[in-house]
């Protein structure tokens, strides 16, 4: 039965899914803050839930050696080092849109608690003071707001500023014209956004190109007496240019869910008057948790039992509908690829791979990570589908594909061609009826064969004589041929045989079979 720890606080819905599921669970919501106790024991699990206090560095990851998934219960994944899971193969997903009502909801009320002082009012009146002229506020009607990140939450931050008749205007690289217009706003870009803004919002994920993208130049550049509200990340704004500027007045509010180092304690942000602060709260409304526990359980626990993939942020999902229909062609892609791979010797420069019929059809992302796979295990043997791609790409080994409609006789086929420095090898195959890889072309050379856990793989000059020697041979060897495939070029040009047996040669097994009068190759191949 496959574990997993949820090593921060989630809704209760999260373990009974996972029990529900047949997953075993630890719940300890405090582990994930203790990061030695996490390095201890996150070697038992194979899964692992988290939200934003767990920190699954490289240094977890690779404690982490029973690992395939980290469930993230929220948007933001800046917290898990996800090259660093890839590597090892560990799928990492997110619930995209779990907690994006409750948080756009929680930046209006940032927006709205700048724009008239509440905080500062309420503990004010609290304190018997009833300063009725001290907290003159704006309204918001007719102001115009700048989202930074124009995704999933800005979106509904726009529709509710909207509401509240407000002008929105985005800066989102990505946020094409007619996504703009069907929200209903302006797209510009960031130096326009600051010059023209009396609220800025930011919404975008921590990444480099968005790291600091308020700091002291830019910040200099909005109108002045600006109000800023972040919801998104602390590193989006540089605190310390922030807090200048709030000094000078360049910047008169800003309302902070999130900050630089978390738990922020002793910010020199909280001594300022003109900022709200609120403890990482945007994704806390019972709504919102209940949500993102309730499809992160259920994804990880898919991922686990059945192999379904979805929200992955390392790897294309593959819905409940299509893992029935897909997982034959991306097993026959893999069979291809070890195929391949056993009988390349030298270093690997590219793999080309060609869809034909109903495979081109299909999503051909996981029928190409686990070609690759296939392709490079022989060689590289701690490698899954998750890790293969991007370690191909870090040896710098060309993968190619192409798609196309039926030609051939086939309703579909996978061919997959491998290039080394000393030669191309192709291989191509489809499924029989019932779900089975089968080879139908070797180094294009037509053949049909069933592929079974032990073959043997020769190539030969089409000679008479040959098959009878090499049968005899295996008969002296004890090797019970279960089927023997033919295949050749020409007339007395290269043949192949392709003999499934039962049981494994030895080395010294091969060696006599590669002897035999005409044998180029001898090759055991397992799968
Ligand atoms: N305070 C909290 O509790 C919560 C915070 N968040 C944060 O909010 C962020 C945004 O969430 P979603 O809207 O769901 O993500 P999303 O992926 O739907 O939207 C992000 C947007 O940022 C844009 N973007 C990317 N690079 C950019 C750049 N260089 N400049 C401007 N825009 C850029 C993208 O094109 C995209 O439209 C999350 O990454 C997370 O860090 C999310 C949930 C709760
Ligand atoms: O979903 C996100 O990105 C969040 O920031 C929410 O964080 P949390 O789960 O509340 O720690």
């Amino acid at each position: 039965m496959p574990k997993v720890l949820v090593s921060d606080k989630l809704s209760p819905t999260a373990v009974q899914i996972f029990k529900d599921n047949g997953v075993e669970v630890d719940y300890l919501p405090d582990l994930g803050k203790d990061k030695d106790k996490l390095f201890e024991v996150i070697g038992q699990y194979d899964g692992l839930a988290i939200r934003s206090a767990t920190k699954v560095t490289e240094k977890i990851i690779s404690a982490a050696t029973n690992l395939k998934v980290i469930g993230r219960a929220g948007i933001g994944v800046d917290n898990v080092d996800i090259p660093a899971a890839t590597k090892k193969g560990i799928i990492v997903m997110n619930t995209p849109f779990g907690n994006s009502i409750t948080t756009a909801e929680h930046a209006i009320s940032m927006m709205m608690a700048l724009a008239r002082q509440l905080p500062e009012a309420d503990a004010s009146t609290r304190a018997s003071k009833w300063e009725k002229n001290r907290f003159m506020g704006v309204e918001v009607t007719s102001k115009t707001l700048g989202l930074i990140g124009a995704g999933n939450i800005g979106s509904i931050v726009a529709d509710r500023a909207q509401g509240l008749r407000m002008k929105v205007i985005a800066f989102d690289p990505f946020l094409t014209p007619e996504r703009a217009q069907t929200m209903g706003v302006e797209k510009v870009e960031l130096d326009e956004l600051l010059a023209r803004a009396d609220f800025i919002t930011l919404h975008t994920p921590l990444i480099d190109a968005t790291r600091n993208i308020l700091n002291a130049e830019t910040l200099a550049k909005t109108k002045k007496g600006v109000r800023i509200i972040n919801c998104a990340r602390g590193g989006l704004i540089d605190e310390e240019a922030l807090y200048a500027a709030l000094k000078s007045g360049q910047v008169a509010g800003a309302a902070l869910d999130v900050f630089l180092v978390e738990p922020a304690e002793n910010n020199p942000l909280f001594e300022l008057p003109n900022v709200i602060c609120t403890p990482h709260l945007g994704a806390s409304t019972t709504e919102a948790q209940e949500n993102v526990a309730l499809q992160v359980a259920e994804q990880i626990s898919a991922y686990l039992m059945s192999g379904e993939i979805t929200n992955a942020l390392n790897f294309p999902s593959i819905s409940a509908e299509e893992a029935p229909i897909i997982t034959p062609w991306v097993k026959l892609a893999e069979t291809l690829g070890s195929f391949a791979g056993q009988l390349t010797e030298t270093a690997i420069k590219g793999i080309q791979i060609e869809f034909e019929g109903t495979p081109a059809g299909l999503n051909t992302k996981p029928m190409i990570a686990a070609a690759i796979n296939g392709v490079l295990k022989p060689s590289l043997g701690d490698i899954n589908m998750v890790s293969a791609p991007q370690i191909a790409k870090d040896r710098g080994i060309l993968v190619e594909t192409t798609t196309r409609d039926q030609q051939g006789a086939y309703e579909g086929y996978i061919r997959l061609t491998v290039t080394t420095e000393r030669q191309t090898r192709g291989v191509a195959g489809t499924l029989f009826v019932n779900g089975k890889p089968r080879i139908i072309q070797v180094k294009d050379i037509n053949m049909e064969a069933e592929v079974t856990p032990h073959m043997l793989y020769v190539t030969n000059e089409d000679k008479p004589g040959h098959i009878g020697r090499l049968g005899t041979t295996l008969g002296a060897l004890n090797i019970n041929i279960a089927n023997f495939n033919l295949g050749r070029a020409d007339v007395g040009g290269d043949a192949i045989a392709l003999v499934s047996i039962d049981g494994t040669l030895t080395e010294d097994q091969l060696g006599q079979i590669a002897k035999l009068e005409g044998v180029k190759q001898a090759k055991a191949l397992t799968f």
